[in-house]
């Protein structure tokens, strides 16, 4: 490529990555996956190396994230945040290892590596012990101030006792992924647009100057650095983050010190693999010489630490043809048309179905049934069609278009002003009524086990139920005839309705699928009003004082009330012996400090033995287990921890100390 060439190529990509940082970092909407961005960033970034005459002071390959958000308040870092360096395989790490060895003069460093959570970073400060204020990184020198936000974040303490006078850390806010799915599940039977990843999901969530928004979120976050270390003896990074860890702050335990960059390459495998068993979506590993000194010999350049390098996994795509495109008709009554893939191996799993989520995104993605696509799973849980390999088209594929009628009971679809999707608007349909006994049933709601959706159906089609206050109506000789439904599992399922009856408030009202009410806000709103009754009394403005519920939900939930449909299937609930209120005693199994809880021990203890505390934690309703797997909730290491607690630390199980296991408990 001759200069001339060089210079319109790279004024070309230096727009196109400037209008996609705005998408990203300021509208968290991008439109590309990060994996195309990279390579358009890799590519600027190469022909810069080639012809460093062309390089200016505000190319973004030398400038750091997005501009602050003006409806904020701003702050500037006392101490910039920067970016990382990328590097993208075995071979870059290795050129990594060889500048910081050259940089130090033949020194070898020690690597500390921690997962790279894909979340957006956060500036916290602390003032004698309490939390004053959070900001994001903005451009790196100005932020934008998220401190009310970021107090929503239940991991992050609001006082840390033993902090010193001014204490400055940076992390990461992160949406882990069940929360992100939930979010785009509830955002998509809104008829609103979903988030296309995680960290755009979470940055959306704590860019909105309404906290209730943010508290609705279930938002976490980790800490990774020490702004400042001066006055604290404290020589390495590792003795940083446990220091962190310490003082109470949430540090990932996702993090091993390595002697060499071989045994990095080695943990990127491995984590590689890992990734998928974790609750949370990283997209690489971030490598950090250890000690204190070297790092900052190695100093920084314009945009990122000379000391650390962020290692991307590669993009896990997939080819495959979409078979079919289907719509579905979910409880909102919201049309969602899903393609029906040929099924393929990607990120973990088989995917046989991706949503297309809405007419628009169909058109957009130009997406036609026999077209081979590009799959992927954002945030490394939900499959979606990256693209069409227009290429592949043999003429024959049909295009798809949205059906005027709804599939299930034949009414107009309406398109709501300001919503992304189509509805069908007949409240009797029958596939929002089953889908609203299918929500009624699941795990978040009533837990019923043994009623999946095949079950739903065949007691639907038989006329044995109308709406979800039949179920507590069957009688076994109802199932019996039923397919593939034996005595016992009859009996099982009979139980197993019956004990939902206890499920309490906060279920309960999750379960009858209030627009705008998620899991959340509906234990929120059982513990503030205590009983079915109080609440349908409330008045919008007497909801809108609690926090988490914006005038949206408020004006739902009295409308919800309002309406006789909705209050016949309360009093049939009430009726058959659903319980209404919340627990007056508190004491209940439930809410036993460690309810749902599976705790292992591990190494010696001092202030009892191991089976004294295995007891202590069942008597608190938690469940003591001797080997630790994904179910496990925490492990306490004693001295002398062994193996078990290494597998905690690989499967990102939280480990308390003993310290922190009393302090749990006795609170
Ligand atoms: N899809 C798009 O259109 C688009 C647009 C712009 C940027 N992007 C993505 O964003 C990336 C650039 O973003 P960036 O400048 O934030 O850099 P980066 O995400 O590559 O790395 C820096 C960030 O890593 C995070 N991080 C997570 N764990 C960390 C840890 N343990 N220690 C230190 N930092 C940690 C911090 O938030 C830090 O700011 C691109 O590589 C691209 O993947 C995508
Ligand atoms: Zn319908």
């Amino acid at each position: 490529m001759d200069m001339e060439h060089a210079r319109r190529r790279i004024e070309e990509l230096r727009r196109e990555i400037r209008r996609h940082n705005y998408l990203y970092y300021v509208l968290d909407q991008p439109v590309l996956t990060d994996a195309e961005y990279d390579a358009l960033y890799r590519e600027l970034l190469e022909l810069e190396e080639q012809y460093p005459e062309l390089i200016t002071a505000d190319s973004p390959t030398r400038r750091v994230g997005g501009e602050p958000l003006k409806a904020f308040g701003q702050v500037r870092h006392r101490i910039p945040l920067l970016s990382l360096d990328n590097a993208f395989n075995a071979e870059e790490l290795r050129a990594f290892d060889r500048r910081v060895k050259q940089n130090l003069g033949g020194e070898d460093p020690e690597y500390m590596v921690e997962a790279k959570i894909d979340g957006l970073a956060v500036a916290l400060t602390y003032e004698q012990g309490r939390f004053v204020q959070g900001a994001t990184r903005g451009d790196g020198e100005v932020g934008e101030d998220i401190t009310e936000n970021l107090k929503t974040i239940q991991t992050l303490p609001l006082e840390l006792p033993k902090a010193p006078p001014l204490l400055e850390v940076r992390g990461e806010a992160f949406m882990p992924k069940k929360a992100f799915v939930r979010l785009n599940a509830e955002r998509e039977a809104n008829g609103e647009p979903v988030f296309a990843n995680p960290r755009n999901a979470a940055a959306g969530s704590l860019r909105q100057l309404d906290p209730k928004v943010t508290a609705k979120r279930s938002l976490a976050v980790f800490i990774y650095a020490l702004a400042q270390t001066e006055g604290l003896e404290i020589s390495t990074h590792a003795a940083a983050l446990d220091w962190l860890e310490q003082l109470g702050l949430p540090v990932n335990p996702q993090r091993r010190l390595c002697r060499d960059i071989e045994e990095v390459i080695a943990l990127a495998e491995e984590w590689a693999v890992l990734r998928h068993q974790l609750p949370y979506d990283i997209d690489g590993l971030v490598i950090k010489v250890n000690k204190l000194s070297q790092q900052q010999r190695l100093g920084f350049t314009a945009k990122s630490p000379r000391w650390a390098i962020a290692y991307k996994f590669p993009a896990e795509q997939a080819e495959t043809v979409v078979e079919d495109i289907e719509i579905t008709v979910g409880r909102t009554g919201v049309l969602t048309p899903t393609a029906v893939l040929r099924p393929v191996f990607v990120a973990g799993s088989t995917v046989s179905r991706a949503s297309l989520h809405n007419q628009d995104i169909i058109r957009e993605k130009d997406v036609r049934i026999g077209d081979h696509v590009l799959i992927h799973k954002a945030g490394d849980i939900i499959p979606e069609v990256v693209r069409v390999l227009k290429e592949k088209r043999s003429g024959l594929e049909r295009e798809f278009v949205m059906p005027e009628h709804c599939p299930a009971c034949g009414s107009k679809v309406v398109r709501p002003e300001g919503e992304v999707a189509v509805r069908c608007p007949n409240r009797f349909c029958p596939a929002q009524n089953r889908e609203a006994i299918n929500h009624f049933v699941s795990r978040e709601a009533m837990n019923i086990e043994g009623l999946g959706p095949a079950v739903v159906n065949q007691l639907l089609e038989a006329g044995l139920i109308r709406d979800a206050a039949d179920l507590y109506n069957l009688r076994e000789e109802d199932l019996l005839p039923l397919e593939r439904m034996g005595k016992k599992s009859a009996q099982n399922l009979l139980q197993a309705i019956a004990a939902s009856k206890e499920r309490g408030l906060g279920p309960l009202l999750f379960a009858l699928g209030i627009r705008h009410v998620g899991a959340k806000a509906a234990k929120t709103l059982a513990r503030h009003f205590g009983s079915m009754e109080k609440l349908a009394a409330a008045t919008q403005e007497e909801l809108q004082q609690i926090p988490e519920v914006g005038p949206k939900m408020a004006e739902a939930i009295v409308q919800f009330f309002a309406d006789e449909h909705n209050r016949n299937l309360l009093n049939k609930l009430k009726a058959a012996g659903v319980k209404m209120e919340e627990d007056a005693d508190p004491v209940t199994v439930d809410n036993l400090p460690l309810a749902g809880q599976t705790v292992v021990i591990t190494g010696t203890l001092s202030r009892m033995g191991r089976k004294e505390a295995e007891a202590l934690v069942e008597q608190l309703g938690g469940k003591a287990s001797s080997s630790v797997s994904k179910k496990t909730s925490f492990v306490v290491a004693g001295e002398n921890p062994g193996s078990k607690l290494e597998k905690a630390r690989a499967l990102g199980i939280p480990v308390l100390s003993e310290e922190e296991f009393w302090q749990k408990i006795s609170n």
